[in-house]
């Protein structure tokens, strides 16, 4: 995912790293707009050995990928004190937190937050874990997703007297949080049931991580549309997850990728409603709320096409998997004759190893793409600027040259970055270039989280795939239905058919909840 593109919905100017009013060195490309959260709790009599902060900021790189305009840590020592350690700061994760600011972060539980910006400007007071004093001590929030009715639950938070300092619909969890629900709770905390108040009152899109004293509460929405998932740390030498009692942390993730960096085991995903809560006695399901439809799931379908890491799991299957299973099915849905397969690095090229078994032929390499460039500024209307998003890759021309190609990504957005790829290989002198992608057309903006641009800026809505392989000079070009999307990610599934349901609004239209935007 790039690093470059930031947009917010609701805040003032972002001025942040990556912010509003800072010039674009490319045109954007894909999709953004994500979160990373990760938590941990050491286990046993405290204080242990495990070194909490630490845990956190390794689990957090790991989701770097999902947020890069800011990053923050909280952590409590457990013992009923007046405050937390916080260290918030802008930009990636390896630059805030510093020896000085691991030595302040000491503590027996923590959570974390690496962040995109989607309902406030992308600056510090935006930045995540937020922290309230409330009248039981001080509370901690990281949040991933995005409000669906952020507007009238805003409206109701200052109907009762509250007031708020940022546009954040993530600082509006903590006040609501604060709130007491209808009948009180007679004077007590009781975090438990002032989750499920906040879940009856906005049933999309969350996967929380909510720390007090000395516990931390794991949230994931009734439509479980962001993911979040349990690991746990064994003591040296246990086999597999051990006994119930084999534990010197527990940690909890928006992505399993996170666990093999820190040395963890992966234990299960958070289910959709479920409030999980991790102590030093361990973990434990204090509730699941369910849909007030009724109906199945919706878990966002492009954290398998293109937002998680390879190496996650979800529903028992690695994203990688899914991935190859889609490349497959698009062979099937639209195969074509050529003499190489190959992708457009990083996110396409699971899926081109699955066309390529598929279909029998022979993968090959024939892009290198430069990670930095994004960052770099360079000044408009130059010579350069005009190469577009081609300055990103470099062709591999002996690869190519006199070759028919196929090209496999995983998403076309805008339509920045296949045009000028094509551009390139032709160049290099590739006979025919065919691309196939392995998700349908994007027509219809998100809701939950995601920055997908404005309904005309998105190019499936201005091209049909004959037109836009002619516009973007390719010799043919193919989307992934939805429903063989659908069928790879079930391919390898081990969720059971009635438990697991998908979102694929920004392809269908169809909306999980009723929007009130
Ligand atoms: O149609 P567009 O708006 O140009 O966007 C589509 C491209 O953007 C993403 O790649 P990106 O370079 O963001 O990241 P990646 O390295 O993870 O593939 C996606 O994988 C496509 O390649
Ligand atoms: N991408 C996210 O999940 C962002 C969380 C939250 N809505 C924010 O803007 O901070
Ligand atoms: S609309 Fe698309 S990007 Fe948004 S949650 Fe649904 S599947 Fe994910
Ligand atoms: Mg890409």
């Amino acid at each position: 995912m790039d690093a470059l593109q930031s947009r917010s919905r609701g805040g003032g100017a972002g001025a942040g790293a990556a912010g509003a009013s800072e010039p674009a060195a490319l045109p954007p490309t894909g999709l953004t707009h994500e979160c990373g959260v990760f938590g941990c709790v050491a286990a046993g009599d405290w204080p242990t050995q495990m070194d909490v902060a630490q845990v956190v900021c390794l689990g957090l790189i790991a989701l770097q990928h999902r947020g890069q305009e800011s990053a923050g840590i909280v952590t409590s020592k457990g013992t009923g004190g007046h405050n937390f350690n916080v260290c918030k700061g802008m930009g990636l994760i390896s630059n805030i937190f510093n020896n000085e600011a691991m030595e302040k972060l000491k503590g027996n539980l923590g959570i974390g937050h690496t962040r995109y910006s989607t309902a406030a400007a992308s600056e510090v007071i935006n930045c995540q874990p937020f922290v309230v004093h409330t009248a039981y001590g001080p509370l901690s929030l990281a949040h991933n997703g995005e409000l669906v009715n952020a507007k009238e639950l805003r409206a109701q938070v200052y109907d009762r007297g509250v007031g708020l300092s940022t546009h954040s619909d993530s600082e509006l969890i903590t006040q609501t949080l604060c709130l007491d629900p209808p009948g009180g709770l007679g004077g007590r905390p009781d975090w438990p049931g002032r989750i499920k108040h906040l879940m009856a009152l906005t049933p999309m899109a969350y996967s929380l991580l909510i720390m007090d004293n000395d516990r931390v509460y794991g949230v994931r929405d009734p439509y479980g549309n962001r993911p979040l998932c349990l690991g746990k740390v064994v003591p040296e030498g246990v086999q597999g997850l051990g006994r119930e009692s084999d534990a010197d942390a527990w940690v909890i993730s928006s992505e399993s990728c996170s666990f093999q960096s820190i040395g963890a085991r992966f234990v299960r995903e958070v289910l959709p409603g479920e409030i999980v809560e991790l102590s030093k006695d361990g973990v434990k399901t204090l509730d699941t709320v369910g849909r007030a439809d009724g109906g199945l799931p919706s878990f966002c379908i492009f954290e398998f096409v293109y937002f998680s890491r390879p190496d996650t799991i979800y529903e028992g299957q690695t994203v990688y998997s899914v991935r190859k299973e889609s490349g497959r099915m698009l062979w099937r849905e639209s195969p074509v004759e050529a003499d190489i397969v190959s992708s457009v690095p990083e996110s396409g090229t699971a899926a081109a190893h699955g066309f390529a078994r598929e279909s029998g032929l022979p993968f090959t390499e024939v892009l290198c793409k430069n990670r930095y460039v994004g960052r770099t500024f360079i000044q408009p209307n130059t010579r350069l600027r005009k190469l577009g998003v081609a300055m990103k890759f470099g062709a591999l021309a002996e690869e190519v040259a006199g070759k028919r190609l196929v090209l496999i990504d995983d998403s076309i957005v805008r339509g920045n970055t296949i045009g000028p790829i094509i551009k390139l290989l032709r160049d290099a002198g590739a006979k025919e270039v065919h691309i196939r992608i392995a998700s349908p057309p994007l027509k219809f903006p998100c809701y939950m989280g995601i920055n997908i641009p404005t309904r005309e800026e998105l190019v499936a809505n201005k091209l049909e795939p004959a037109d836009l392989a002619a516009h973007v000079g390719a010799d043919s070009l193919a989307y992934l239905s939805v429903d063989g999307l659908v069928q790879a990610v079930r391919h390898g599934a081990k969720s059971k058919k009635e438990d697991s349901g998908y979102c694929t609004a920004c392809l269908t239209g169809e909306y999980p909840v009723k929007l009130n935007w």
